[in-house]
């Protein structure tokens, strides 16, 4: 039992997943963990002047943590950008903005960043950023066509899905790979055992 401006124990505060990426629900079910509800936000998600990829990866999940209808929850939230040195690569707009995120992640290393935070009923945020290094294959003009024509891109940031054909372009990977999915698994079950909620 609580007294009066004790909290209650957090351990009891269900979770919330303010995220609509159904490839976050999948990668927090393979550890066990089912959010009560989902609840999506719709916030913007444009770069501020000379953001870097990082930056706008971790504003934006704090943002969107921030922005959830989910009063006495415990929230997830997170956000993926892929960077190409400093430029942001987000979700292409189109086929032709997927045609040309390909061609210029095309024989080149570029970095996956994803945003996670977790905001807890008192308010506080607690966030990590992480970072996942990777090069893709030189690609030809009938690779990038076929790509693009399978539509896996839609609604991926740097509109490739690694968990889908793409990953046959991977030649490197270095860090964490359901960062690249858009959840890192080991960063995220940190902030919860770090909160309590999820037992050692
Ligand atoms: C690079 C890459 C990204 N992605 C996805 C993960 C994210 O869903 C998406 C990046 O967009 P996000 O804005 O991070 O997430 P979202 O729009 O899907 O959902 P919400 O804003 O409600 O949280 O790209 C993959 O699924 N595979 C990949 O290989």
């Amino acid at each position: 039992m609580t007294t009066p401006g004790e909290r209650p124990p957090l351990v009891l505060a269900p979770l919330v997943l303010a995220s609509a990426s159904p490839r976050r629900i999948e990668l927090l079910a393979r550890i066990g963990i089912v959010p009560a509800r989902v609840a999506p936000t719709d916030i913007d998600e444009t770069p501020r002047r000379a953001e870097l990829p990082r930056q706008l990866a971790l504003r934006l999940a704090c943002a969107k943590a921030a922005a959830a209808d989910a009063p006495g929850a415990l929230i997830l939230a997170a956000d993926t950008v892929v960077g190409v040195g400093r430029r942001i690569l987000g979700k292409p707009a189109d086929a032709a903005e997927a045609r040309r995120f390909l061609e210029l992640l095309s024989g080149r290393r570029h970095q996956v960043h994803t945003g996670v935070a977790l905001r807890h009923p008192d308010g506080r945020i607690t966030h990590r950023l992480v970072s996942t290094i990777l090069a893709f294959q030189r690609l030809t003009d009938q690779q990038v066509t076929a790509y693009v024509e399978s539509g896996e891109w839609q609604g991926k940031a740097g509109g490739y899905a690694i968990q889908g054909a793409a990953e046959m372009f991977v030649r490197f990977l270095s860090g964490s790979h359901s960062n690249v999915v858009g959840l890192p698994l080991f960063e995220t079950a940190q902030l919860l055992r770090g909160c309590g909620w999820l037992k050692p």
